[in-house]
């Protein structure tokens, strides 16, 4: 499978008055039609700031210094203002942490999707009124019809969040981004949006990059996974692979800490918290927090090293260890 989106060594800093904030530090990943890929990380490892720069829409006083973002064969970093937005909400697309208010509140759910399809799609007003009662069945709203003549605030937040959905699918989208899609709902609500995205996924054959703090939602839902740490990608592996085998010594740590049923094992909490991502040095950002630390750690910044199956992992002490060859 060829990539869709290739991220490759790209950074991304915020000016503030306390110095130079570097939320995304050389971040490598891609992205493949037909997977999803789970971006996991602690809050503030810069998840979102990377799915902000994936879009291009890092404002001021945020930047992307460096790197270079393909999609599609384009080089989104070149591409101008007018031919990116063409992209933007079409072949690449977003569904929000907050549903609720990323809907239009005076106009009611159906039109939201009518206009998708009438802009992107060119259809005729009859024929986006059906398609937008089919597309909301599609994300499994039931009664459909009656739904489509509803507000926002009429709706529950899962049920939001299955019209942006909709929303989103209505360009069918190459790429579709959702960050933390689930945040603020019901758990069962929540597996079932989740469910519905990697059903929709298999269907349209797009690629989708899930960003979660939850290590047990990449379990069920992703194919591969990025762990970010501090604004650098600790590693990339297959999910089976990841859960398996953890190699970075933080996702070792991150995966200790997810509870499992059928193993009797105290949850064991991160040592030590996120660190200040303020002008930051060189070196690797969980040094502080690692077990295995070695003094290149202190100084160099570990290469991101190439394993088996695609597998990628950032640590000086699994360099030298040789257990990745
Ligand atoms: N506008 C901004 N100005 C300054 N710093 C910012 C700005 N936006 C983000 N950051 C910093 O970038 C870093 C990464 O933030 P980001 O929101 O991407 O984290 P996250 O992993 O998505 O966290 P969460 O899971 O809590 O959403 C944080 O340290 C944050 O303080």
């Amino acid at each position: 499978m060829s990539a869709l989106l290739e991220v490759e060594d790209l950074s991304v800093e915020f000016a503030t008055d306390d110095g130079m904030v570097s939320a995304v530090d050389g971040v490598t990943l891609s992205a493949k039609a037909g997977e999803i890929l789970g971006i996991v990380g602690e809050s503030g490892s810069g998840k979102s700031v990377l799915i902000s720069a994936i879009l291009r829409l890092v404002r001021p006083p945020g930047r992307i210094v460096s790197g270079r973002l393909r999609f599609e064969g384009n080089d989104l970093l070149a591409l101008p203002e007018a031919e990116l937005e063409a992209i933007r909400g079409a072949r690449i697309a977003l569904v929000p942490q907050t549903p609720r208010t990323s809907l239009n509140p005076l106009m009611t759910v159906g039109r939201q999707v009518e206009r998708l399809l009438r802009l992107h799609r060119g259809m005729d007003k009859r024929a986006a009124r059906e398609a937008a009662i089919a597309m909301l069945e599609r994300v499994r709203i039931p009664d459909p019809k009656r739904r489509a003549g509803q507000y926002a605030h009429e709706l529950s937040g899962g049920m939001c969040q299955r019209v942006m959905i909709a929303m989103a699918l209505a360009t069918e989208p190459r790429l579709l981004l959702a960050d933390e899609p689930t945040t603020g709902l019901d758990v069962s609500i929540g597996a079932r949006i989740l469910e519905l995205l990697r059903q929709l996924g298999e269907e349209s054959g797009a690629a989708i990059i899930l960003v979660t703090h939850d290590l047990g939602v990449v379990a069920q839902t992703c194919h591969r996974v990025a762990v970010m740490h501090a604004g650098q990608l600790s590693e990339l592996a297959g999910v089976d692979e990841l859960f398996e085998r953890p190699l970075h010594p933080y996702t070792r740590a991150l995966v200790r800490s997810i509870p499992r049923i059928d193993q009797q094992i105290a949850l064991q909490p991160i040592a030590g918290a996120v660190p200040s991502l303020v002008n930051v040095r060189s070196g690797c950002r969980y040094v502080r927090r690692c077990p295995d630390a070695l003094a290149a750690c202190r100084r160099q910044r570990p290469p991101l090293i190439a394993a088996a199956n695609g597998r990628r992992v950032a640590c000086h002490a699994v360099e030298q260890s040789n257990v990745v060859r």
